[in-house]
């Protein structure tokens, strides 16, 4: 498998904090990767580095053999890499359907003024979006009014509108009940195994890092301290050590040390 993301030597410092030391990793294309670790350990410091929120005190990211380090959010995000927050934030006032025309109307570069008159614009396209996240019956909803699964489904269809190879998820189940965890996520690994995105997501839920990961990469303290394949890292003595316990050797699916 090749890489779509190769991310060599990453360190960042805010002050006295080593907020991340010497990271390395790859994520694979069509792979469903996962950044998990202590409170504190690094991850969310890991993604502003990887979609240019950040600038790394040294260390490089290479995006589809193209050093992306140092770019800025915009640029990066126009190559391909998307990004959803631990907490969305979708216009309130609007409908999910409008929402996700609007991101379609910024992806192709139109004018959000062009808004007020032209409500049609990207109609089907933001349904068919809509539809591969099972939103289409909430189209007409306002934002406001929405479940908390359904404002976090919606956040992923916004992502996707600018069309990204790679997404950055932060937390996308934090929040969601167990079965809609299992929704969610049930729609990202669909978008890696028949559209072919490569996801890299940060989660506290172990049981949804075993049963979707591919890989799993471990930071603490702003270290590498694993990684490999979900059973490899659950094997791992250090990572049962620091971060997993008991959810080492056993089949149980809590949070761990986080949140
Ligand atoms: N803006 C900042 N200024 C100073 N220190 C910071 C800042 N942001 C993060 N840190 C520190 O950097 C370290 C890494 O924080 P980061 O938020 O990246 O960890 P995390 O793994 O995402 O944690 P969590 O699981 O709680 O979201 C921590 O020690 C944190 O206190």
């Amino acid at each position: 498998m090749t890489a779509i993301l190769q991310v060599r030597g990453l360190n960042k410092a805010y002050g006295g904090v080593q907020a991340v030391k010497d990271v390395s990793f790859a994520v694979n294309h069509g792979e469903l990767r996962a950044l998990i670790g202590p409170n504190g350990a690094g991850k969310t410091t890991c993604f502003n580095l990887l979609n240019g929120q950040l600038s790394p005190d040294s260390g490089e990211v290479v995006y589809r053999d193209r050093a992306i380090t140092g770019l800025p959010p915009r640029r990066i995000w126009r190559l391909g890499i998307g990004r959803t927050f631990q907490i969305a934030a979708p216009f309130a006032s609007m409908t999910v359907l409008e929402n996700v025309q609007m991101a379609l109307i910024s992806h192709h570069g139109r004018s959000r003024r062009l808004w007020s008159h032209a409500r049609n614009l990207y109609h089907a396209e933001a349904m068919a979006l809509l539809q591969r996240l099972d939103l289409e019956e909430a189209a007409r909803q306002t934002c406001g009014t929405l479940a908390y699964g359904d404002i976090k489904r919606l956040e992923l269809a916004v992502a996707l509108a600018h069309g990204p190879d790679l997404l950055l998820m932060d937390e996308p189940t934090a929040g969601m009940a167990p079965e809609e965890r299992a929704q969610l996520m049930d729609q990202v690994k669909n978008l890696v195994e028949q559209h072919g995105m490569s996801v890299l997501f940060t989660e506290h839920d172990m049981s949804v890092v075993f049963r979707y990961a591919h890989r799993v990469l471990v930071l603490d303290q702003g270290a590498v301290l694993a990684d490999g394949t979900v059973g490899e890292v659950r094997r791992n003595s250090e990572v049962q050590r620091i971060y997993l316990g008991d959810l080492g050797d056993e089949t149980g699916g809590q949070e761990v040390k986080g949140e």
